[in-house]
């Protein structure tokens, strides 16, 4: 059913994956909230940027990999949390993880997988995995969820700020897609106090900085704080212990009209002062676009919806397509930059525009 596909452009896999998946499906991955606004310029800002290389620098073949929060990357590239990976692919977060597994790429796994936390673990051993949570107004719930991202071996928390009600999503709306198909569920739902009911996610409009402290009692995990825009909330973040940054705006599928994460990042950057890593995500398509971010602070970006269609596309072998490019693009634009390293990027390297 999944015939072989190696693509030469992350584009690519996009196409692939369109022509595969059910169309409801594919709008709910591609799509974002109201005009869609804000997924149209994550893409478009990182076109307006330019990069100014250096030259005669003697830097050699560049080293890609970089240390987060203690776990190893090969390249400054992390999957991002997407939730429903089996409407994309049968194996679903499975087939994710073994990916990231085989590219040494740490993987985000949402609390909306549709594979358990422990089966992702299990499928994809030597897998760098964090967990992606939305604190439920249960605390003891949202406890017992920690404990299980802490069981399967994830590294870090990754705890979603942006979404205190759900982006409305018009292509969603139109096409009545609100459910998973009877055969899934999210897997990280069931609640083992309760018969192993799956609980449906909540959106929790009244979480506020006094459950993040809650949340750094429970556990002993850095928690990176997804979701972040203004340099007021960086600032309070660093105040609540937090350990990492991450500039994002769901891919644009939570509130229209938020500028795009790259215009955003520098000035989140210089608030932060090197405290905590900044991270990134949003419209990061090209090895440049990781380059640009980087050069302006981020310590590594993510990426969304291209993991999708990798998946999509051709399975475990389509995320490692996409994963392997996007670290063969970072390194050709690193040697062409004149960088031995990503730690040789600065912002002197970035103009606007283009
Ligand atoms: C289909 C889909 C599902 C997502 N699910 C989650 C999720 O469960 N938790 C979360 O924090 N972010 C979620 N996101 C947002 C991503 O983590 C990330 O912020 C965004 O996709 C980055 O933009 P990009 O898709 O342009 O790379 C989702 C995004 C998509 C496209
Ligand atoms: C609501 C979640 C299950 C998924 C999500 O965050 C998203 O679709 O953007």
């Amino acid at each position: 059913m999944y015939a072989q596909m190696r693509g030469r452009s992350l584009r690519d896999y996009e196409v692939a994956a369109r022509e595969r998946l059910d169309p409801a499906h594919y709008d709910y991955f591609a799509g974002g909230a109201g005009d869609e606004v804000t997924v149209r310029a994550n893409e478009a800002a990182f076109g307006r940027l330019g990069l100014v290389p250096r030259v005669l620098r003697g830097a050699g073949k560049p080293q890609t990999g970089v240390t987060l929060l203690g776990s190893r990357a090969a390249a400054p590239v992390l999957v991002a949390p997407t939730a429903f990976h089996r409407l994309a692919h049968p194996e679903g977060e499975r087939a994710t993880a073994r990916a990231a597994a085989a590219t040494e790429t740490i993987m985000i796994v949402s609390m909306g997988a549709t594979v358990a936390i422990e089966d992702v673990a299990a499928a994809a051993p030597g897998a760098e995995l964090w967990f992606q949570l939305y604190v439920q107004p249960d605390l003891a719930f949202t406890e017992r969820i920690v404990r299980r991202a802490e069981a399967a071996g994830c590294a870090a928390l990754v705890v979603t700020a942006d979404s205190p009600v759900m982006g409305l999503r018009e292509r969603d709306l139109r096409n009545g897609f609100h459910d998973l198909p009877e055969h899934l569920c999210c897997e990280n739902l069931r609640d083992g106090a309760r018969g192993d009911r799956v609980r449906p996610i909540v959106m929790w409009p009244e979480l506020s900085w006094e459950h993040l402290e809650a949340l750094r009692g429970m556990t002993q995990l850095p928690i990176v704080l997804k979701g972040v825009t203004h340099p007021a909330d960086a600032r309070l973040a660093i105040g609540h212990g937090i350990s990492a940054i991450m500039v994002s705006n769901h891919g644009g599928r939570q509130l229209d009209g938020v500028p795009a994460t790259i215009d955003l990042l520098p000035d989140v950057v210089a608030e932060v002062a090197g405290a905590v890593p900044v991270l990134l995500d949003g419209g990061v398509r090209r090895g440049t676009d990781v380059l640009k971010a980087l050069a302006l602070g981020a310590a590594a970006v993510a990426v969304g919806r291209p993991v999708v269609w990798g998946l999509a596309a051709d399975g475990e072998r389509g995320v490692a397509g996409v994963l392997g490019l996007l670290r063969a693009e970072v390194e050709h634009a690193l040697t062409l930059c004149g960088c031995a390293s990503v730690a040789d990027l600065d912002p002197s390297m970035v103009r606007r525009p283009c």
